[in-house]
């Protein structure tokens, strides 16, 4: 028979603490029981008795459900308009950040705190987000359920026994009533979903979703306003080092590729998703890792596959409802399961997390189209449209609603976590890697052979093999050949990769039809600039242009039609129309 740990926590020293602080008095808690920073087993017992779904896996991981949300929101994500931070934020129709008033934020706060004083007993983490001594934050998480305390305790950085009891006010709030919906009556919703984020209050509420990747993300956006704000760049990437102290970033889209590349049992890992890169290098802002498990197997991802286990949480295995313990090793993994798990979990990881100045920098592009070569070399002109622009995959798991891996432009390869204009993050990136001489690839984690559904997603064996290849510097070496569109440059041998697939044109039955899709997708290219300039496509690759020439200089006369971007251009031109 299970035993109910909350029949004998030792609660009263921190519910005390918490119950005499100004934070508690300030945000109007009042709840019955407050369980603070309680250790895995604990959490365990605490989502076994009272979350329906949770079960335990034959690996000793914590599954558990997160309701009708399986993925995050971004349309319901909501920022406070204010006065102090408006003229920094990117507002206007291609930006993420949609506008909430104080008072409406306010309205929703009042709302997550009346639903977790009606609880029995509510969790909160204390814990600390980036590695960088100089801006670390503490980052206090308040809600109802068990196993997002379990979750937010492998994402952020754990207090030591002592941090902790001098933790004092938190930088950072989240409150996560996630089990109880948002008032869709009220101003500026459109759903009884609701992600709001202040920057005044620092604090963000989330309402009507469990998915608990809001909260890893909602703390990554703050840190994508914060950081540049110091001189300092955030980045959604993966970051591995090499033995030479040679670190590499892996930017991506979520579910594109970052966690299962950057966990690579050669190099020790700094950490697998976010990232800050200032003066002195590179710092993980989290505690722990994220994997998407579909395509999961032991063979190929056996660093990943070693993570989870006791202290994991997985979000939304498709179990055995009438089993408590299950049997993980043959269970489907949906499209949504996701896992969170501590990052010394990983056996090779660098703990604290933190590498020198980026040695190469890899886009990860998942072309659902099938037309990009699945690696090539990528000049700082062309890294920078390319970071831009961010053409990448949307992939089941991620956002609520999408089923399929779907072509899309994810500014900076996490535009729905950006606070500023992607050209400032460019701006910021383009300067980095030419002062430390860094090297930028193009590596397609997508299809090949025609787009999804016709195609196949590129073996994960293949792009390993490229990503060795890139860091034993064989790709440095080696004989390059151009495409006429984009201008890239793709290698023509790769040690353990079959040459004809590096030209993807080449595993193409019909060769008219991959003209006319790689037509489309520059076409594509050249409309998605339009987002930055307010419609203006000339605008576009002239803003483009002035982040490679380092400010209002007047552009070199045959700037844009030396640079990939010309490429695009010309051959959009020439495009024939094609309906998606
Ligand atoms: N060629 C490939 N490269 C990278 N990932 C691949 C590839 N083929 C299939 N995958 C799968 O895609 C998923 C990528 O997810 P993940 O690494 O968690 O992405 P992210 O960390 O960017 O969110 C994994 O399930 C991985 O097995
Ligand atoms: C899980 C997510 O992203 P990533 O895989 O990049 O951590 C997410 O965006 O919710």
């Amino acid at each position: 028979m299970l035993r109910y740990a909350s029949d004998n926590m030792p609660n009263g020293a921190d519910a005390k603490f918490l119950m005499d602080s100004n934070f508690t008095r300030q945000s109007g808690l009042a709840p019955r029981q407050i369980f603070r920073n309680l250790p895995p087993s604990q959490l365990y017992e605490m989502a076994l008795a009272f979350e329906p779904g949770t079960h335990i896996t034959s690996t000793g991981a914590l599954a558990t459900l997160s309701g009708e949300k399986m993925g995050r929101s971004p349309k319901d994500k909501r920022i406070v308009r204010d006065p102090e931070t408006e003229k920094d934020l990117w507002w206007g129709p291609y930006s993420p950040n949609y506008v909430m008033d104080d008072r409406t934020f306010l309205t929703n706060r009042e709302r997550a705190v009346d639903y977790l004083n009606t609880l029995d007993r509510i969790y909160i983490v204390d814990a600390f987000a980036n590695w960088d001594p100089a801006s670390r934050l503490k980052i206090r998480v308040v809600t109802s359920r068990a196993y997002h305390a379990l979750f937010m305790h492998n994402m952020l950085i754990r207090p030591t026994p002592e941090e902790l009891e001098d933790f004092g006010e938190p930088d950072f709030v989240i409150y996560n009533a996630g089990a109880f919906p948002a008032n869709k009556y009220t101003n500026f919703m459109t759903s009884q979903t609701s992600i709001d984020l202040c920057l005044k209050h620092k604090e963000m509420v989330i309402l009507g979703t469990m998915y608990a990747g809001e909260m890893k993300k909602g703390v990554f956006t703050l840190m994508h306003y914060l950081m540049p704000m110091q001189g300092k760049l955030s980045l959604h990437s993966g970051c591995n080092v090499g033995a030479e102290g040679d670190v590499t970033l892996f930017f991506g889209l979520s579910g594109t590729g970052k966690t299962t590349l950057s966990a690579d049992p050669k190099r020790p890992l700094i950490g697998d998703d976010e990232h800050v890169w200032c003066d002195t290098g590179v710092f993980n802002i989290e505690g722990g890792c994220y994997a998407k498990c579909i395509g999961l197997k032991k063979e190929t991802e056996p660093e990943i596959w070693n993570a989870i286990r006791f202290g994991t949480v997985l979000e939304n295995v498709d179990y055995d409802p009438d089993s408590r313990l299950v049997d993980y090793d043959s269970q489907r993994l949906t499209e949504n399961t996701r896992a969170s798990y501590p990052i010394e979990y990983i056996s090779n990881a660098h703990v604290p997390c933190v590498g020198g100045h980026p040695k190469n920098v890899i886009l990860l592009a998942c072309d659902a189209f099938g037309v990009l070569p699945p690696v090539s070399r990528l000049s700082l002109e062309q890294a920078m449209y390319h970071f831009i622009s961010g053409y990448t995959a949307k992939v089941a798991g991620t956002e609520v609603g999408v089923k399929e891996p779907t072509a899309t432009f994810s500014a900076c390869f996490g535009s729905a976590f950006l606070m500023l204009h992607p050209y400032k993050y460019a701006t910021m990136l383009a300067d980095k890697m030419s002062k430390h001489g860094t090297h930028a690839w193009l590596v397609n984690t997508g299809w090949t052979g025609g787009k999804y559904g016709v195609g196949k997603r590129i073996s994960l064996k293949y792009t390993r093999a490229i990503i060795d290849a890139i860091h034993t510097g064989e790709l440095e070496k080696a004989e390059y050949v151009s495409t006429p569109i984009f201008g890239l440059q793709v290698p023509v041998s790769v040690s353990g990769v079959p040459p004809e697939i590096l030209s993807p044109e080449s595993v193409w039955p019909n060769k008219n039809e991959f003209a006319t899709t790689l037509n489309h997708l520059g076409h594509m290219f050249v409309k998605n600039f339009e987002c930055f300039s307010d419609g203006d496509s000339f605008v576009g690759a002239e803003m483009a242009s002035r982040i490679l020439t380092g400010g209002p200089s007047p552009l070199p006369e045959d700037h844009v039609a030396k640079t990939g971007f010309g490429a695009i251009i010309s051959a959009a031109a020439t495009a024939p129309a094609i309906q998606a």
